[in-house]
């Protein structure tokens, strides 16, 4: 098959509405079904803003009026109305705030929710891009914070991520979305519905008047912040980079701490998350300087508008048209009326900031899954097929990367023992993410039981396949911890946490066959001992046999084993091997072994050297070992 033949690496995320449009409309489509809260909100913010402005109208007649002294009665109406907009200013306000916060939030949630089942679809092992960017890229080893997204369509614009810039995009990016819908949705509408009625009332009063003022509002309300908004795109834009590049900076300085201490390199570390950070508190002196100009602008504007309508007022009750306390009343609530356009600078001047965030929010959004879920799950037969075959298998990383894979065809009969060998970059991990469903193949089948793996819910897969991929993630937690969760849910439930309910049995079963249990048992703290954040606490070995112990406990019918004794001495990896392969002929299980190295090998039924994505040799141990070829070049070798 061609490379034109196949068929595209992976659909279209529906997380992210309006794909093309600019990411300002895309944050908001996002709240779009809680629009009825924010509509809501709108409303309310509406009322407790017109109650303010009116507040200080009425408060304004009232004062002009009793200086007339009048009889009490006629004042009564105005003192309870002042009352009643104090109360309703304050509960409309509140009740504002909890709408429009608590849609906020939950949109958030959702948010959240929808990036991080992104990132979890698109992200399957470390990638090979190094994270101290010393020139040339190699593999990293271990649990390396490197991770990379948009392998598809959008790679090159992302390009590889590393923790420190995920952890920018899933906490501050994130959160653009809550700020833009806080103070970017709620207070512009709010100004439209409070700006058009104060504007009415003022022009009722006196129409010059009105007019001044709605020159007044169109100037803070609209050209302030547009300038704002102009003045603070390119920074703004800035910001979120250089947020992104501080998180990186000291994820990476505090993660390859003891690389960098070895290398004499952590000076340079720290000026890097030196530099990033004068960066940031550079964009945030140029935001704060947007802010004095917002404000400052605001203030010139009001103070003039103010001035206006007062001599427009005092010229007006001087011919006649106008008398004194509609005077007062037309001039306090002009004043009052600029409290509804004075966060609308603040908020434009921001919107590079929030854009920004928001298209880094979409680059996430938008990467293809690299395992899309069936639309029709089929049924996992009960017990799952222990049988598998991958025919004409292709992969690639990336429309434009090289093939991984060009076509692999392999078999593995219920109970069998097969290995994959080659040489690096051979394609052996790549089969492995295939198999245990971290990536879905570009073109070719993997068939459980004769039935597509594809058509199987993820999870069914994976009670079928299970294994150990080339870098376990152990968990900062207890070794118990690490190991009950490959126990399914209820077994792990009804294990507790204690050996009182003989659940610790299996998991000092598993120990005892990856040959952990005498070193865990001369712990003082024995399955309860902390292992640090990635394992750190335990050594390369030990953390290579919790990841198989793990395995072992989720009892698949196809274990698939990557590099699992890379970290071990000979006689360890021996010993782990033959207990594990015991295991399978006990229990019938069929595995599926990735490795360099050919000593053991006998065990094994069948061997494929795959060799640049391609199968090289396949055949018995023996029969590869009579054969010219790599997998006898290598024995000799001594591999
Ligand atoms: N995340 C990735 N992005 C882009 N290319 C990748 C990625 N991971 C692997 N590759 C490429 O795919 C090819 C196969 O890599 P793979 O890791 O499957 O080989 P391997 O046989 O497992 O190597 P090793 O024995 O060193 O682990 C290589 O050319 C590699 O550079």
């Amino acid at each position: 098959m061609s490379a034109a033949d196949v068929s595209p690496p992976a659909a279209e995320g529906a997380d992210a509405p309006g794909r093309g449009r600019d990411p300002l409309v895309r944050m908001v489509l996002l709240a779009w079904p809680r629009g009825s809260r924010f509509a809501l909100g709108v409303l309310l913010g509406s009322v407790a803003t017109g109650s303010a402005v009116a507040l200080l109208g009425i408060a304004a007649w009232l004062l002009a009026k009793a200086a007339e002294h009048p009889p009490i009665t006629a004042l009564s109406v105005a003192i309870v109305a002042t009352r009643a907009l104090g109360v309703t200013r304050g509960v409309a306000r509140y009740l504002e705030r909890l709408v429009t916060h608590d849609a906020a939030f939950r949109t958030l949630a959702d948010v959240r929710v929808k990036v991080y089942e992104r990132l979890a679809r698109t992200e399957a092992r470390p990638s090979p891009t190094t994270t101290l960017n010393r020139g040339a890229s190699h593999r990293s080893t271990g649990s390396s914070p490197t991770t990379t997204l948009n392998r598809g369509a959008s790679r090159r614009s992302m390009g590889p991520l590393r923790s420190g810039d995920l952890v920018s995009r899933l906490v501050s990016d994130t959160e653009s979305t809550q700020d833009l819908l806080l103070r970017g949705l709620t207070p512009p509408l709010v100004a439209v519905v409070a700006g058009g009625v104060t504007t009415a009332v003022c022009t009722a009063l006196l129409v010059p008047g009105g007019l001044v003022l709605a020159a007044g509002l169109l100037l803070t309300g609209l050209a302030v912040p547009l300038i704002a908004a102009r003045l603070g795109r390119a920074p703004g834009e800035r910001q979120a980079e250089a947020r992104g590049r501080l998180s990186t900076s000291l994820v990476d300085a505090l993660h390859g701490a003891p690389d960098l201490v070895a290398y004499g390199a952590m000076e340079r570390a720290v000026h890097r998350v030196e530099e990033a950070d004068a960066e940031l508190t550079r964009l945030a002196r140029r935001d704060a300087g947007l802010l004095g100009f917002g404000a400052g602008a605001t203030a010139l504007v009001t103070g003039l508008t103010v001035w206006a309508s007062l001599l427009l007022g005092v010229a007006a009750v001087d011919d006649g048209s106008l008398h004194p306390v509609p005077l007062a009343v037309l001039v306090l609530t002009t004043l009052a009326a600029f409290e509804i356009v004075q966060p609308l600078p603040a908020v434009a001047a921001r919107l590079g900031a929030l854009r920004a965030g928001g298209a880094r929010l979409f680059d996430v959004l938008d990467t293809p899954a690299m395992v899309e879920p069936p639309a029709d799950p089929a049924a996992l037969p009960d017990p799952p097929p222990a049988d598998l075959g991958v025919r004409g298998l292709k992969v690639r990383y990336g429309p434009e990367e090289p093939w991984a894979l060009r076509g692999i065809d392999l078999e593995v009969p219920t109970g069998a023992k097969v290995a994959v060998l080659g040489p690096s970059g051979a394609g052996k991990s790549t089969l492995a993410e295939v198999l245990l469903r971290f990536r879905d193949p570009d073109a070719g089948t993997v068939e459980l039981g004769g039935a597509d793996l594809l058509g199987y819910d993820r999870d069914d897969a994976r009670r079928a396949i299970g294994g150990v991929p080339q870098d376990p993630h152990v968990f900062a937690s207890t070794l118990r911890e690490n190991l009950r969760l490959a126990l399914p849910e209820t077994d792990a439930d009804e294990g507790g946490d204690t050996d009182t309910h003989g659940g610790d049995e299996r998991l000092w079963e598993a120990l005892e066959r990856t040959r952990l249990a005498d070193e865990v048992r001369a712990m003082p703290h024995g399955l309860d001992t902390e292992v640090g954040v990635h394992g750190t606490r335990l050594s390369g070995g030990m953390r290579s046999r919790l990841a198989m112990a793990r395995a072992v406990l989720a009892a698949p019918r196809i274990l698939v084993l990557d590099e699992p004794t890379a970290h071990l001495d000979p006689d360890t990896r021996d010993a782990v091997m033959a207990d594990v392969l015991d295991a399978a002929d006990a229990e019938g299980f069929s595995t599926l072994l990735i490795t360099h190295d050919l000593a053991g090998l006998e065990r094994m039924d069948r061997v494929y050297v795959l060799s640049e994505g391609r199968v090289l040799q396949e055949g018995t141990p023996q029969e590869l070992a009579d054969q010219e070829g790599w997998y006898r070049d290598a024995l000799r070798l001594g591999h």
